[in-house]
């Protein structure tokens, strides 16, 4: 779902399931069109870019000359900085509006996926290894390094090409399990970088200058990971033969690629890489110059957009910012609580985020990690237990009612524990009822704003309408009023941790839809018709908030597949307006 940083640690249980259910309509590339290609002086069609921002295009130096006065007070309104703590980091050089495009630029390198699911470990189907199209393994391949191509026409980038024909191929009569040792896709952005080094040296050394937390990493089970999925992958198959080949051609095709190096890459790509999710699906890592060296905070302001054909990012201001103010997106997963974030974040990016979310035991009021008091045994307590110092992983955890104080291994135990038992149930397609049911056992523990609350809610709202049974119509006025008082709660959660809903656009637009729902149902239980209409107003302008909301998603699949939905609730509710209204003007 919501794209960026993270793989595998991102909870897909979070993900809305109402964008699985429409999962099948359009598939279409998008560009990202928010950027004119004609020169603003006359308006035809313009290929001479700004060397500065890149941003505005001119037909030719005459007209970007006269152009200039005007062009300066808007181009490249951002500047590189370095401080000890955050190492090189971006600040706004002028006030920012909401929305606006910062700067659009080309990624250094991009490669198939980083880290491949289970699933997609075992997979036959598999990213064409010239131009990432789905395709089933061993129906095409390419003609000199054997590996699985789309379609025989397909042009493979041809010293990848080479590199990858030095491997002997898979054992004969490999099954699809032998197959899938071989054809590694996750592995060969490390090879498309050290290709830069011959390909695109400027390329290459801005690679070198990104943060690789090469020293941290040493010893961690990230470096053991790598080194057998990547590091004795390539060498084992490939990099081995390189210096039999240097001996036949009297060239090098790479010059450096020992293993320290590709563990340093492997740094790099881990702290830095973007995840560029295609029309298809199909998900691609991508390092970026100066989009990588945005700084993470838990709230964000900056959001950014892929370019489906040339993978080009433009980062937007998320919401107005001042000059002087860093440009900062987020690395983790905001709808985790502050020591699942700082776990993910010192795991695999090596630092203790220190921002004013994490400092706030409350979390900006959202209680997404507190827990309920339960007391003692002499007195029952209805306070809230939050950590005292939330930075600090064995920190205790107090009641703000009563003096009861709980350590984090308890907090930490009664998490995971929880953490399964959500896991568990939402894999397996579970009932309102079934949902019902753990919901009110972990509530006698957590907060209802707590993380795992938040997650059975969310599936609820999805589930109260649509199951067999529970459809709108069907739904007792106490099952419409629960889903309408979820909603709420949930989008005032989403509120408080994304409150230009720039991280959280999907949700926030699955929980207006789902408001919208259950108000056009309330609407049609009224008998009074002013009223109704009064209550289908208040649909329709959930719907047009969703609607602004979704613009940050344009270039994801779910978010697409959302507007496409969403346009069509647009146009239902107006005709039921329409039909409303004449019918009480006819009464
Ligand atoms: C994607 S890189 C950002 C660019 C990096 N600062 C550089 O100099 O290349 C991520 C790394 O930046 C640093 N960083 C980013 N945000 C930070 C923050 N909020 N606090 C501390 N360090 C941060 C961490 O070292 C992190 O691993």
């Amino acid at each position: 779902m919501v794209r960026h940083w993270l793989h595998t640690l991102v909870d897909d249980t979070l993900m809305p399931k109402q964008l699985n259910l429409l999962k099948s309509s359009i598939d279409h590339g998008l560009r990202i069109g928010m950027l004119s290609h004609d020169c603003p002086v006359c308006g035809v069609a313009a290929t001479r870019a700004c060397t500065r921002c890149k941003m505005v295009r001119y037909c030719d130096g005459e007209h970007q000359k006269q152009h200039w006065p005007q062009h300066k007070k808007s181009c490249k309104p951002y500047r590189e900085a370095v401080d000890e703590q955050l190492g090189r980091y971006l600040v706004a050089t002028q006030d920012l509006k909401a929305k606006q495009i910062i700067f659009v630029e080309d990624p250094i390198v991009v490669g198939p996926k980083w880290y491949l699911s289970k699933t997609e470990k075992t997979s036959i189907i598999v990213p064409c290894v010239a131009c990432y199209t789905p395709c089933r393994l061993g129906k095409h391949l390419c003609r000199r390094c054997r590996w699985p191509v789309c379609s025989a026409n397909c042009v493979h980038e041809s010293l990848e090409c080479t590199v990858l024909s030095l491997g002997q191929g898979p054992a004969a009569k490999s099954d699809t399990r032998g197959l899938r040792n071989y054809y590694r896709e996750d592995a060969l952005l490390v090879l498309k970088c050290l290709l830069l080094q011959r390909q695109a040296p400027e390329r290459w050394a801005a690679l070198l200058q990104m943060q690789s937390h090469e020293e941290e990493r040493k010893g961690t089970e990230l470096h053991q990971e790598v080194e057998k999925r990547i590091v004795s992958y390539l060498h084992r198959n490939f990099l081995h033969r390189l210096n039999q080949v240097a001996k036949h051609c009297k060239e090098r095709l790479i010059s450096e690629y020992e293993p320290e190096l590709i563990h340093r890459i492997c740094g790099i790509i881990e702290t830095n890489y973007m995840v560029i999710e295609l029309a298809t699906g199909v998900e691609l890592s991508g390092l970026f110059r100066n989009a990588c060296m945005m700084e993470h905070d838990c709230q964000p302001n900056c959001y950014f957009q892929f370019d489906n054909l040339t993978h080009q990012i433009a980062v937007h201001a998320g919401c107005d910012i001042k000059k002087g103010e860093h440009l900062k997106i987020t690395y983790t997963n905001i709808l985790w609580g502050t020591h699942m974030r700082q776990h993910h974040l010192g795991m695999t990016k090596h630092f203790n985020c220190r921002c004013a979310r994490c400092l706030d035991p409350t979390e900006f009021g959202s209680y997404v990690s507190a827990l309920r008091c339960l007391g003692d045994v002499n007195k029952t307590c209805t306070g809230i237990q939050l950590p005292i110092d939330p930075l600090n992983e064995h920190t205790q955890w107090k009641c703000d009612t009563c003096p009861m104080v709980v350590e984090t291994a308890y907090v930490t135990g009664l998490q995971t524990h929880m953490s399964d038992d959500v896991e568990k149930l939402l894999a397996g397609r579970p009932t309102a009822s079934q949902v019902e049911l753990l919901l009110a056992r972990l509530s006698q523990m957590l907060h209802p704003n707590h993380f795992h609350i938040f997650n059975l809610k969310h599936t609820l709202i999805q589930l109260y309408g649509y199951e067999v049974g529970l459809e709108l119509a069907s739904l007792s006025d106490a099952q419409l009023d629960r889903k309408l008082r979820l909603c709420d709660e949930l989008y005032d959660i989403c509120q408080r941790l994304d409150p230009h809903s720039i991280k959280l656009a999907i949700y926030v637009t699955v929980i207006l839809i789902e408001m919208a729902h259950a108000l056009e149902q309330q609407a049609n239980r009224q008998s009074e018709q002013t009223q109704a209409l009064v209550i289908l107003e208040k649909a329709r302008a959930r719907l047009m908030e969703a609607h602004e909301v979704l613009e940050k998603e344009h270039d994801s699949v779910a978010g697409r597949k959302l507007y496409m939905k969403l346009q069509k609730e647009v146009f239902e509710l107006d005709k039921l307006m329409v039909a409303q209204s004449h019918d009480r003007h006819t009464a």
